[in-house]
């Protein structure tokens, strides 16, 4: 079958007219690649010898949504966790917007009581009239789980830890109280004191995400909010223009330089956000945001920080930050929201990924667009993308770090605008990107933690919407396996038996896969292997790719960060 299907690729074939000839190719047995969240171990996977014991599923209840009322039903979580999490807490409670059911677990001295609507807040913090028709204006009627406890903490100034899955609202958690907090623009102040409240993320889109976020519910006011780049940079320099600064938003890295070049000051910054924390706390980024956090030295800056992931060390450290600090979990901990549809795929091997995905985005049956394809490389997203063209896959765009920035910026217009029905990425879209209405994550490479697996599958399903996602995974992933089955099963769905009997991987051996993946082949078969006109067809579109990409560089005008 992967023989028809490597030879048939690139030519539009009517699979359901010539099924009978097509058969023949597949010897009377379909070898399709298949999930195996429902089914029994492959035999070459059978390292423990469990098949013997059975494949006897492990399935827990999926959360049943509770009612407008809010009484109700906690997720059902395996007991072990149930009880750690709750021991944690001071307080629990329930929360149901965006439909689905989120349990609060809140831990921390006199936590203000949480709001369970945007008129109750407006009317404790004093929140303008204006921001209160830009939430209308975008279609917010009432606050997300995460919205309900955060932004009381955070409006009453207090520093807070949260966590809280992917696509349930943690930009408005932190913004809105923002707004509350600095009152009125600077603009409108004698003093001009500049810059009171920087917010912090990991990657240029996201920092753009949250800018037009931010631009959206300061509608009809003169905020000053500046997405840091280049060229904000250095208009900044200038203290007259910098005092008129309310927030700044930012990479990492391009505030640092700004700082080191004595271009900006923080010290009158009164509210600094971390956004997705954990990874800034990983060691690409941990010293510049160390710095960042020194810099903002008021006194009474407030600090916030907030992931869908929060592993214990890095928790460990951002308390250490604060100053009185309370810690908020919605759901549980590392856990999707049980609305993605989660799936494993055994692929057997490397190689037979590609035909999987290409049957999948070719089938007669079709799939439901737009979906985000996440590989382990910019040179496996680009060859990836190569061959999806030329499998005649319609829409499909590739974009990663490798790209410039006019050309990152073109390629997420055109997926906000819905031109970009299959994306393929790397880690650099995992985190907090929000294009709304993506049905589907594919890994098409194996993920390299428990925390990129949740932020990766969160593109999908944000908002309380359906989102399905599948995993391939191939032999040499499969000692990965528990850790990636355990989220699912902690989602409340289906797994195996014996993915959850797999011995847990030694941190070497889950380092040593980090390094596999990273080293992994560019996809395909590079040309001279699936015949000449095909290789013709392939340079041309490759130099037509170049081509465009220099036209495109002449307009852009800042390519770092
Ligand atoms: N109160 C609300 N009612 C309805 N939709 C909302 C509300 N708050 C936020 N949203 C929408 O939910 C989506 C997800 O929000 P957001 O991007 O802030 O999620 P997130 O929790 O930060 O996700 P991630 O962990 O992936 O960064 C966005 O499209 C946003 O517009």
């Amino acid at each position: 079958m992967e023989a028809f299907q490597l030879l048939a690729r690139g030519v539009t074939f009517n699979k359901k007219k010539y099924e009978a000839d097509i058969s023949l190719f597949s010897n009377g047995q379909r070898e399709t690649p298949r999930p195996v969240a429902s089914g029994e171990l492959p035999a070459s996977l059978d390292f423990f010898k469990y098949a013997k014991g059975g494949t006897q599923q492990i399935k827990t209840s999926v959360a049943k949504p509770i009612e407008a009322s809010g009484s109700g039903n906690n997720q059902q979580i395996p007991s072990k966790k149930r009880k750690r999490d709750m021991d944690d807490s001071d307080s629990e409670i329930e929360h149901y917007p965006s439909k689905l059911p989120h349990r609060v677990t809140t831990k921390g001295e006199r936590v203000p009581a949480r709001a369970e609507t945007f008129v109750e807040m407006q009317k404790r913090f004093s929140i303008a009239g204006n921001v209160m028709r830009n939430l209308d204006g975008c279609g917010y009627s009432e606050p997300t789980a995460i919205q309900t406890v955060g932004i009381p903490i955070l409006a009453e100034g207090r520093d807070l830890a949260a966590v809280s899955p992917t696509g349930t609202g943690k930009t408005l958690a932190y913004l809105l109280p923002i707004f509350a907090r600095l009152k009125t623009p600077v603009s409108s102040q004698e003093d001009r004191p500049g810059v009171r409240a920087v917010i912090v993320a990991p990657t240029k889109e996201l920092a753009g995400q949250i800018y037009n976020e931010a631009q959206k519910l300061a509608q009809g006011r003169k905020w000053r909010i500046v997405l840091f780049s280049k060229a904000t940079a250095a208009t900044l320099k200038d203290p007259s223009v910098r005092g008129k600064v309310d927030i700044i938003i930012s990479t990492p890295m391009r505030l640092v330089a700004s700082i080191q070049a004595g271009d900006i000051q923080l010290d009158r910054v009164q509210v600094l956000i971390l956004d997705e924390a954990d990874r800034l706390l990983d060691p690409e980024f941990a010293s510049q945001v160390e710095e960042i956090v020194g810099c903002c030295s008021n006194p009474a800056c407030q600090k916030a920080v907030f992931s869908a992931t929060l592993p214990a060390k890095a928790e460990k450290t951002v308390l250490n930050m604060m100053n009185d600090p309370i810690r908020v979990v919605v759901g549980l901990k590392d856990t999707p929201l049980p609305n993605i549809k989660q799936s494993l795929v055994y692929v057997a091997q490397p190689e037979s990924k590609l035909p999987t995905l290409i049957q999948y985005l070719t089938s007669p049956l079709g799939y439901k667009p737009p979906v985000i394809v996440f590989t382990s490389t910019q040179a496996r997203a680009t060859s990836l993308l190569s061959e999806l063209l030329l499998a005649g896959v319609m829409n499909a765009e590739a974009l990663h770090a490798g790209l410039t920035k006019h050309q990152r910026e073109e390629c997420v217009k055109r997926i906000l605008k819905g031109e970009v029905w299959v994306l393929i990425t790397t880690d650099v879209l995992a985190r907090g990107m929000d294009f709304g209405g993506v049905c589907g994550v594919i890994n098409f490479d194996w993920p390299e933690s428990v925390q990129s697996y949740v932020h990766r599958i969160g593109r999908t399903g944000r908002a309380g919407r359906e989102g399905t996602a599948i995993t391939y995974f191939t032999d040499e992933d499969a000692p990965y396996l528990k850790s990636i089955a355990n989220v699912l099963l902690q989602s409340g769905q289906s797994v195996p038996d014996w993915m959850i009997k797999l011995p847990k991987p030694s941190k070497m051996k889950r380092k040593q896969m980090g390094r596999a993946q990273r080293e992994q082949p560019s996809v395909g078969f590079k040309g001279e292997n699936v015949g000449r006109s095909l290789a013709l067809r392939k340079k041309d579109m490759i130099a037509g790719s170049k081509r465009r990409a220099e036209k495109a560089e002449v307009g852009s005008e800042d390519e770092e960060d």
